[in-house]
């Protein structure tokens, strides 16, 4: 039977379904046999990067650059990714060019026997490798201690077991994708704590120019999470000057009414800023940019260099 996609993912485990999730929506919506649409595993440098914060190593689009590459190079036809992990700009040609129904947003607390933030025991430290959950935390609780945690889900959970931190956060939409909801001992209200832009999203991204993969995915967009990831990227466009910024925030569609949180801390917690939007789906993106802009500006100049 011939290939009719090739589908480009990174090799975690997360990756791997996603990517089988891709390829399942994509069989069924063109009532195609699965085998028809192969998986390549594409390792990238973010992948082999274990022992800095990838802030310092160089970002998000450590988790991208190579698979892009090979889209670019026509070695896979389109690339399954965690909206989360996608820098705002894209390479010359690439588009993304669908979005999945959304997973839950909220980030889980991974401490056995916690229920909540605030019953974390007084210093307790907290392993993360993200600057937003580490600014969050030590905005509600300045005793926590934070310590760098690098490394899939799966040796997260384990370090967790073992005692190498008292607590973790990690997305829920991650662990449900690989089964593993039950470490969590908690699920952070998306009001106590704001997710990051495009968290619980799957993208796809594909050449610009191929018209027939194009078709052939946007049978799968999601229509309300491709316009509130629209909006999202286009906040974080805005602010992304520096990725040591922690950055969170999240736009809903109810009816015909697109409802916008972000906010921008300082790593340490010690400053944030908050604004809301909310209109007519038509306006997301533009109201997405002015939440930026606003809170560029309530920011000042010192506040994205790193001070
Ligand atoms: N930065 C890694 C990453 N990218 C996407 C997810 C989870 C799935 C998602 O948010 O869609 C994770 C792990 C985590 O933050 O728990």
């Amino acid at each position: 039977m011939s290939i009719l996609l090739r589908l480009g993912t990174r090799g975690s485990p997360l990756a791997l379904v996603q990517a089988r999730e891709t390829r399942a929506l994509l069989a069924r919506a063109h009532g195609i046999a699965p085998e028809r649409l192969e998986i390549r595993v594409i390792r990238t440098s973010g992948d082999m990067i274990q022992d800095r914060a990838l802030s310092e190593a160089g970002g998000k689009g450590l988790f991208t650059k190579e698979i892009e590459r090979a889209l670019i190079d026509g070695e896979i036809d389109l690339a399954v990714h965690s909206a989360k992990d996608m820098p705002t700009l894209l390479p010359d040609g690439l588009v993304l060019s669908a979005f999945l129904e959304r997973e839950d947003v909220r980030d889980a607390l991974i401490a056995p026997g916690v229920a909540s933030i605030e019953a974390l025991p007084h210093g307790a430290v907290v392993g993360t490798a993200a600057l937003r959950r580490q600014a969050m935390l030590k905005r509600l609780r300045p005793d926590l201690e934070t310590m760098l945690f690098r490394g899939n889900v799966e040796t997260r959970l384990r370090k967790i077991a073992e005692g190498q931190a008292d607590a973790t956060l990690l997305a829920v939409a991650g662990l449900k994708r690989l089964g593993m909801l039950d470490h969590a001992s908690a699920i952070l209200s998306e009001e106590s704590f704001l997710p990051a832009l495009g968290q619980g999203a799957i993208c796809i991204e594909t050449r610009a120019d191929d018209a027939a993969t194009n078709r052939l995915v946007g049978a799968i967009d999601h229509a309300d999470t491709h316009l509130a990831l629209r909006m999202e990227r286009a906040f974080l466009a805005v602010l992304d000057g520096s990725c040591r910024t922690p950055i969170a925030g999240h736009a809903r569609i109810e009816g015909g009414t697109v409802r916008f949180r972000g906010l921008i801390l300082k790593p340490d917690g010690s400053e944030a800023h908050e604004t809301a939007r909310s209109g007519p789906l038509a306006e997301a993106e533009a109201l997405g940019r002015s939440a930026g802009e606003e809170l560029r500006t309530r920011g000042g100049p010192g506040f994205f260099t790193g001070t």
